[in-house]
């Protein structure tokens, strides 16, 4: 059907070329006017141009990749010319339509057609794209009573679905700021850690992915209330207990880029604002640490720092002066956080970690600032099970109700607990591993006794002591009265 009106239009424009040779130029503009009459009776189709490249600059334009994957995951089964790109890191192969093919899609009942064609230059002129082979672009055809159903529906459809598509497919960055000329660089973010391998208790597991989810799904609802689109985490909790692990299996859940942000090494807030400004929608920005990073506590911390100064270890110092010699604040921090994204719009993730929650300024974490304060604890039973399952693929054993006797009367970080799940050499079997946690839970245990009767020892004599203080002092007053 497409070719017979094909071969009707380019008799038609034969004649139009004829008209313009021919006659007069009133009778051509009239004659004009009718052949496009003419031609959008006979040819009943409209077409629209998605390019490769747009704008003064020549960028890539985002409509038209969105439909290339787009295409390429609905509508490649039905193409029979088809492109093999070539992929890195063993991803797999991705095949698009290749040039000057066609395929056929469907929306609500209504066919369309989708073509990848070149641009052929007139002359040879130089280029401004940015590749050597002619640009491409997309064209869609099709019936002019569907033009409002497909220009007010099905292309916002597509476009939201190819960057759907992209989201999913992207390979997930790991950023770091360079201290030395304070850039980002990046690395391929390759971490095995889910939530599924994650070692918590599954409520509290299911409740943090739920928070995740809600927020993500809220883009009206902060740009309802006027509030920057972010989500503030603060993980705290011993070392060992997977607060990197959690963050890793956020960004593999939210398939998010990570900017792993060492504030000591940022000189001053212009830097810090600009390494925050260049961070990409859909990112979690973390700082670790964060009581180490920076003087957060101001004051307090100052008078204890004075005191260490005195201290000689060459590491204590190093880590001072690169205390000092950062100029970023706590309230620039807060500032930033709070400010620059509610201009930035897209939807990013901070997180802040700290063994010690106790030692950070309250202004940091009061809520609003970081809106979920999240403990990571030392293992319980129902984490262990996760380890046991990652570990040993065990569900359940008959050594389970020692060790879920232990956990409750003993504590290990999940960092240990793995350490010791670990099989040593090729011929431990799953029992001998068990045991040998077993073994650890009771040592820890034993240990955590003596300890507390060692406590409980100390706190006597201490006791005994003031009373021996405080009756010498009553013996004395009463000497001294009588004399
Ligand atoms: N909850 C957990 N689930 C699964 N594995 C864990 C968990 N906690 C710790 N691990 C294991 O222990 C190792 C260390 O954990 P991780 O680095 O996440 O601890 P952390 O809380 O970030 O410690 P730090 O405070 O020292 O940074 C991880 O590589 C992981 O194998
Ligand atoms: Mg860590």
């Amino acid at each position: 059907m497409f070719a017979q009106y094909g071969s009707a239009i380019g008799g038609l424009m034969l004649l139009q070329a004829m008209v313009q040779q021919y006659f007069p130029s009133a009778l051509h503009d009239l004659l004009e006017r009718y052949f496009y009459k003419w031609v959008s009776f006979l040819y009943p189709y409209v077409e629209i141009s998605f390019h490769e490249f747009t704008g003064k600059y020549m960028e890539r334009s985002e409509a038209f990749m969105a439909i290339q994957n787009y295409l390429t995951e609905n509508a490649t089964s039905r193409a029979k010319r088809l492109k093999a790109d070539s992929v890195k890191d063993n991803r797999p192969l991705i095949l698009s339509i290749d040039d000057y093919e066609e395929v056929a899609d469907e929306y609500n009942g209504v066919k369309i057609m989708w073509s990848l064609n070149r641009i052929v230059p007139t002359s040879t002129t130089f280029s401004l794209y940015p590749v050597t082979q002619n640009p491409r672009y997309y064209t869609l055809t099709f019936h002019r009573r569907h033009r409002k159903l497909i220009t007010q529906s099905y292309i916002n459809h597509v476009l939201t679905e190819g960057k759907a598509i992209a989201s999913r497919n992207r390979q997930l960055k790991l950023y770091t700021n360079d201290p030395q000329d304070s850039m980002w660089v990046h690395a391929v973010f390759k971490h095995p850690a889910t939530f599924e391998t994650l070692a918590m208790h599954p409520d509290k597991k299911t409740e943090i992915m739920n928070d995740l989810t809600k927020f993500t799904q809220r883009k009206e609802y902060y740009a309802k209330i006027g509030k920057a689109w972010k989500r503030g985490y603060l993980l705290y909790g011993p070392p060992g207990t997977g607060k990197s692990t959690m963050i890793a299996a956020m960004a593999n859940f939210l398939n998010y880029d990570v900017y792993d942000l060492e504030l000591t090494a940022v000189k001053d807030n212009t830097e810090l604002r600009r390494l925050l400004i260049e961070t990409s929608n859909k990112s979690i920005i973390v700082i670790e640490d964060i009581d180490c990073s920076l003087d957060f506590t101001g004051q307090r911390k100052k008078a204890e720092e004075e005191n260490n100064d005195k201290d000689d270890d060459p590491v204590k110092k190093m880590t001072r002066t690169d205390k000092k010699s950062s100029k970023v604040t706590l309230s620039g921090l807060l500032n930033f956080i709070d400010g620059i994204w509610s201009a930035c719009g897209g939807e990013r993730v901070i997180i802040f970690t700290t063994n010690h929650v106790d030692k950070l300024d309250p202004a940091l974490i009061r809520t609003g600032r970081m809106d979920k304060h999240i403990e990571m604890s030392y293992c319980c039973f129902e984490a262990f099970k996760i380890l046991a399952k990652n570990y040993l693929n065990i569900e359940r054993h008959p050594l389970f109700e020692t060790i879920s006797q232990l956990f409750s009367e003993t504590y290990m970080t999940p960092a240990d607990v793995a350490e010791n799940l670990m099989p040593k050499s090729e011929n431990k079997d799953v029992e001998a591993c068990l045991r040998n946690l077993i073994q650890e839970l009771e040592a820890v245990k034993k240990k955590a006794v003596e300890q507390a009767q060692l406590e409980a020892k100390r706190e006597k004599q201490e006791k005994r002591l003031n009373w021996w203080r405080e009756t010498r002092k009553k013996v004395e007053h009463l000497l001294k009265k009588e004399n």
